[in-house]
């Protein structure tokens, strides 16, 4: 596959898209991220995805640019836990995530000129029950800064994870499954 690009500064989303053997380059595609009123969260975490698809697609000046967006939500109780602003911030969010289920959904998109595909893939975690000390101690780490729902499965949250129903790399933030099959599908139509 050729002309293909990662409109991400996510070093996560670079590692996984490398895994898929196609050779990429990266865009810049900043958006602004704000969840609208009455936006359900699926249809924001989409929105998303095609914006920084789209965004990412006017950087690149290449006719035949397959250019690919994600983002990454956790959702608990149907609200949106983004990244977390600082330590208060980041305690209110792991209250809510010890001890309990939660969803992480990673939205995808692939834009080109004239077309545009997308996908939604939604993944349950449990988390086991964490004690004051524990989450203090996660926080000292600085791993929750830049991670949706303030943990990173891959590094020290490995362990609160009790169970997991759905795709693992989609929470890391690039489902690999589904992006090398929205790619093939781009590449098909
Ligand atoms: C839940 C979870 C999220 N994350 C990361 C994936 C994403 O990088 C980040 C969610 O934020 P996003 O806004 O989806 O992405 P980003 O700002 O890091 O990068 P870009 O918009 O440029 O693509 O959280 C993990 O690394 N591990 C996890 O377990």
């Amino acid at each position: 596959m050729k002309n293909l690009y990662l409109a991400s500064a996510s070093p996560r989303r670079y590692e996984l898209l490398g895994m898929l053997e196609h050779p990429f380059e990266r865009v810049n595609a900043e958006i602004e991220e704000l969840q609208q009123e009455h936006e359900a969260p699926h249809q924001y975490v989409v929105r998303l995805a095609i914006e920084k698809a789209q965004a990412g697609l006017q950087q690149v000046s290449d006719p035949q640019a397959k250019v690919l967006g994600a983002d990454t939500i956790v959702v608990v109780a149907g609200k949106v836990l983004e990244k977390p602003r600082n330590k208060d911030h980041f305690r209110q969010m792991f209250d809510q995530l010890s001890g309990s289920t939660h969803q992480v959904m990673t939205a995808i998109c692939v834009a080109t000129e004239g077309k545009e595909l997308h996908d939604l893939v939604t993944t349950e975690v449990t988390f086991c029950h964490l004690t004051e000390a524990e989450v203090e101690h996660y926080w000292s780490t600085g791993e929750p800064l830049d991670k949706a729902g303030g943990y990173g499965i891959q590094g020290r949250a490995g362990k609160f994870v009790q169970q997991l129903r759905g795709s693992y790399f989609a929470v890391v933030g690039l489902p690999l499954y589904e992006t090398n099959q929205l790619l093939q599908r781009i590449e098909q139509d």
